[in-house]
């Protein structure tokens, strides 16, 4: 295979850190070093390290801190063998292999950390990115308290640090942030002492839906002189998150000696983080918190996953193959500026208008779907959704519009809508239920989705509260909920011809939402 190989520096340091940053010889198939402690259920560290450094394209190699006798519920006990042993493996590696990157995992203590140092000094070119493991997702403590303060002194040798929050608070010496806000303003303050870019990860966040992650450095060196870059992400609802710290420390190394850049690596670790989430409860390894599923992309995109046989597997794999359209649709300005209360209100009564017809229209094809049905409850089902819609409109008719719609204005279809609707009753043409349902579906679960996103933004003098707190009803949830198993049905029963054409009525139905959200604001 050709190797594209160019050096670049991916962010300039002015501080007075103890080493430059390291430039970054990018190659297609990075030769990229874990140094961790083991799992042997694979989850976390040096094998969720290789699994994470192969799924981002890199090959991966390892060199074992320690044993640790762990599974999905704990840990049990942790065997360190001798530290020279630890720098034999360290230069075994250096002496025959280029390393064009470097992960550090679970060190332990004050002795592994420094021969780590000492070796990443007189060694080490390309970059390097340290986790600084401290406690295991089950509460057991992987690094002796005593080498916190060493683990400090580890910080200006590296160049990316991916702290989460409690391990943020130990190495600024401070409390653990509360708010998001608050823990960027800590890793600044780490950032500017250490000279090193913190990646601050929102996986401990509690009472949101959401889980950001963001690049910090306080020399501004993340390009165009930012020293902050955000990534918001959605919360996969799963307790299979065992090793995500892990595997994104090694996507991170691999991605950056790939890119060159630490903040497209970021995007990329993110987004395939995020769907190796998603599918992880189909991989059923353990019965506590159990790893993700590093290689769901590349085994869904070769046909090769075995959830895919099953009706819900399948239409999981279609809410991934839309998970673009939604990341886009959360960053429309029309919803941004909804959430956070500066939407034009003229706008908004615009939009109302328009999802008025559309309730109206989407009720007739609802009752269409209950015509179809194969059995009473599901007839009962969408013809509930059918009387839902179109009193939704009414209602729409009494309170809403007459609140914010300016007398002479546009009643008509946009474009947009017209589109929207055209493809709905497309889809009820030929009596094909499967069509159908599949076609009304994205209405459904992109609003819960977006919705469960958007109560949260809600407080007593958000200008739209009473409209964003509508999003908050349970029962939506609940028909949303058994919307989704009725189309899994559908799509278990369905042949291939079938499974093609309701995906397809699915993924055009999710585009056309996505223009819907996006027409207010233009
Ligand atoms: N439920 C989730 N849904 C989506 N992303 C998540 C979730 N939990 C964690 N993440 C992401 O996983 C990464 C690790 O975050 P977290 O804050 O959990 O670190 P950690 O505690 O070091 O991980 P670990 O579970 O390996 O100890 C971050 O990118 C975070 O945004
Ligand atoms: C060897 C090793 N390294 C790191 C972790 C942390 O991973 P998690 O917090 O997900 O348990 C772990 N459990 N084991």
């Amino acid at each position: 295979m050709t190797a594209v190989e160019q050096t670049t520096t991916p962010a300039a340091s002015t501080s007075n850190r103890v080493h430059d940053r390291r430039p970054v010889t990018v190659r297609d198939t990075p030769r990229v070093l874990s140094i961790a402690g083991t799992d042997p259920t694979g989850g976390a560290g040096i094998q969720a390290d290789l699994k994470s450094i192969a799924a981002n394209g890199g090959y991966g190699m390892a060199v074992v801190t320690a044993l640790v006798a762990q599974n999905t519920r704990g840990v049990r006990s942790v065997h360190t063998p001798p530290v020279g042993f630890l720098r034999e493996q360290l230069h075994a590696v250096a002496d025959d292999v280029v390393i064009d990157a470097v992960k550090i995992g679970m060190l332990g203590d004050v002795a592994i950390i420094d021969a780590v140092s000492t070796w990443l000094q007189e060694t080490v070119t390309g970059p390097v990115v340290l986790d600084p493991v401290m406690v295991a997702t089950s509460g057991d403590r992987l690094l002796r308290r005593d080498a916190e303060a060493a683990m400090r002194a580890l910080l200006p040798h590296v160049d990316l640090v991916t702290p989460n929050l409690p391990e943020l608070a130990v190495l600024a010496d401070e409390p653990v942030a509360t708010s998001w806000a608050d823990a960027l303003a800590q890793a600044e303050r780490v950032s500017a002492q250490a000279g090193v870019i913190v990646l601050v990860k929102g996986g401990h966040l509690t009472g949101t839906t959401a889980c950001p992650d963001a690049l910090v450095d306080a020399t501004g060196g993340l390009g165009g002189d930012r020293s902050l870059i955000e990534f918001d992400g959605l919360r996969v609802d799963t307790r299979n998150t065992h090793g995500t710290g892990c595997s994104l420390s090694s996507a991170m190394a691999t991605l950056v000696a790939r890119s060159g850049s630490w903040t497209e690596a970021l995007g990329d670790a993110k987004t395939w983080l995020t769907s190796s989430l998603r599918h992880a409860d189909a991989l059923e390894v353990g019965s506590g918190n159990g790893p993700i599923n590093h290689f769901a992309e590349l085994w869904v995109s070769s046909g090769m996953t075995s959830g895919r046989q099953d009706g819900a597997g399948i239409l999981s794999g279609w809410w991934e193959d839309i998970a673009e359209v939604r990341t886009r649709i959360d960053r429309l300005p029309f919803v941004t500026t909804l959430a956070d209360g500066t939407l034009d209100p003229a706008r908004f009564a615009w939009y109302l208008q328009q999802d008025a017809i559309y309730l109206r229209a989407y009720s007739r094809v609802l009752a269409r779907a209950s015509a179809l049905a194969p059995t009473a409850e599901e007839q009962v089902f969408w013809a509930t959704g059918a009387a839902g819609s179109i009193e939704a409109e009414m209602e729409l008719h009494r309170t809403w519009l007459r609140t914010y719609a300016v007398s002479g204005m546009e009643v008509e279809p946009s474009a947009t809508t017209t589109a929207y609707l055209d493809h709905l009753h497309a889809a009820t043409v030929d009596g094909d239920y499967g069509r159908v349902v599949a076609a009304v579906l994205p209405c459904y679960w992109i609003y819960q989705d977006l919705g469960e996103r958007l109560v949260g933004a809600s407080h007593a003098e958000h200008p739209f509260a009473a409209w964003l707190d509508t999003y908050a009803d349970p029962a939506f949830a609940t028909a949303n909920a058994r919307a989704i198993e009725i189309v899994a049905g559908a799509v278990a029963r369905a042949n291939e011809t079938g499974r093609d054409t309701m995906r397809r009525a699915f993924l055009a139905s999710a585009a056309h939402e996505e223009a819907f959200f996006a027409e207010p604001i233009r």
